[in-house]
């Protein structure tokens, strides 16, 4: 990666700029249920403030509408949870985008949901002009949302009088590029989850690239649709039947098939009072809802898993957050953790898995991305990446 890197900077009495990537899952009532993400952030925010560099931080939390800030979109719960880390008060900003506001050399203050601001996701150049106004020195450590050009992802790297790579940035690069160079075979990728049309256009070109592709959440259910199956109100993309048609074509040419359910959890609402029912896959009625993969199904993606001499792990199999739609994912989350195989897993949810079933520490490479290092492994330019080296090139 030939880009500036936050190392060689001198930051002193500098205003400083950071994209983070603070997109952490929460429960109903806006608790953090996991801080990867935020800790992983800290040797940047550090390194800036105790070398008194004026400190303001930024990310996006879901995928709110712009314009408004919902209460639900706030990044409230991320400013005390950082405050808590780094020891010192963080002051939550809003309405930032034409300044207004103080940051002294060595305060950090954290500016409200950057998606929350019009123009960020189409990556207005009005925004990113006036975001670069406030700073001299913008630092991408963003790795999660690096595959996205957006204002502060991209547009911004642009206009800012020096743009540079932080420390979690860097480190991400360097280790997934070291890992995928010359992977074990054979090679399985786990694709999972709810971001069903996001992961399903990246698959097509993985499928050239993997020896075994392994389907599960919402992109299960469009596979399974594909086959002419009846997934009832199960969380599936109609309109993308014919991609997965093409993957299953590709994996079909490479010697695989793409492994689908064969009997799954279903339930009527997804809701901690939901009751799960094990059918089979020709059983799914009309209203259900397909919340997990059933055992005999987990079995045979654990017999893969086995099997496999590089694991990469995106995306959880089921609702996992919900004990009776969390046998799939856990089973396979055992499967990755007893493997001999060099395993990789990322995803802002997926990082919630891990945790919830204790392999952290049996997991080779734990990325902040789960989006990002799929495009990464598909072997894409992420676009955040792309700009700080033509920035770098001058
Ligand atoms: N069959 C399913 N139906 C609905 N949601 C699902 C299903 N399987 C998994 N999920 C949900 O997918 C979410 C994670 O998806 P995603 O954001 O794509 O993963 P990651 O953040 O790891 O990349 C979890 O909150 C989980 O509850
Ligand atoms: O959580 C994220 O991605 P992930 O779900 O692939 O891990 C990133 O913060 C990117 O979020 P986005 O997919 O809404 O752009």
């Amino acid at each position: 990666m030939n880009v500036l890197k936050l190392a060689d900077l001198d930051v002193k009495g500098k205003r400083v700029f950071i994209r983070a990537d603070f997109n952490v899952p929460q429960d109903d009532a806006g608790n953090i249920t996991e801080d990867t993400r935020i800790r992983a952030a800290l040797p940047t925010l550090k390194y800036c403030l105790e070398n008194g560099a004026a400190v303001m931080v930024t990310s996006h939390l879901g995928r709110p509408s712009e314009g408004e800030l919902k209460p639900e979109d706030t990044l409230m719960p991320v400013a005390v949870r950082l405050g808590q880390l780094l020891n010192k008060p963080v002051r939550l900003v809003a309405d930032w985008v034409d300044g207004g506001f103080k940051v002294e050399p060595g305060e950090i203050v954290l500016l409200e949901n950057c998606r929350c601001n019009k123009g960020e996701k189409k990556n207005s150049d009005e925004l990113a002009q006036k975001m670069a106004k406030l700073c001299d020195i913008y630092v991408n450590d963003a790795f999660g949302t690096a595959h996205r050009a957006e204002a502060t992802t991209h547009g911004i790297a642009k206009f800012a009088p020096v743009a540079c790579a932080g420390f979690l940035m860097g480190a991400e690069i360097d280790a997934l590029s070291r890992a995928l160079e010359n992977p074990k075979r054979p090679l399985v990728a786990i694709v999972a989850g709810a971001k069903v049309s996001t992961k399903l256009t990246i698959l097509k070109s993985l499928a050239e690239k993997v020896d075994q592709l392994i389907v599960g959440g919402g992109i299960a259910n469009t596979f399974l649709l594909a086959n002419g199956k009846r997934i009832g109100d199960s969380l599936a993309e109609p309109n993308l039947v014919s991609e997965a048609h093409a993957i299953m074509d590709i994996m079909k040419e490479r010697g695989a098939d793409v492994p689908l359910p064969v009997d799954v959890v279903v339930a009527d609402e997804v809701s901690a009072m939901a009751r799960g029912a094990k059918v089979s896959v020709d059983e799914v009625g009309a209203h259900d809802r397909i919340l997990d993969v059933g055992p005999k199904t987990a079995a045979k993606l654990a017999d893969i898993i086995a099997h496999a001499g590089t694991i990469v792990w995106n995306g959880p199999v089921g609702v996992f957050e919900l004990d009776q739609f969390a046998g799939g994912t856990k089973m396979l989350a055992s499967a990755i953790a007893h493997s001999d195989g060099f395993s990789l897993a990322g995803g802002g949810d997926t990082l919630a898995a891990i945790a919830k079933f204790h392999i952290a520490d049996d997991v080779d490479y734990i990325s902040t991305g789960g989006g990002a290092f799929l495009e990464f492994l598909e072997g894409k330019k992420l676009p955040a990446i792309e700009v700080l080296e033509s920035r770098a090139r001058g």
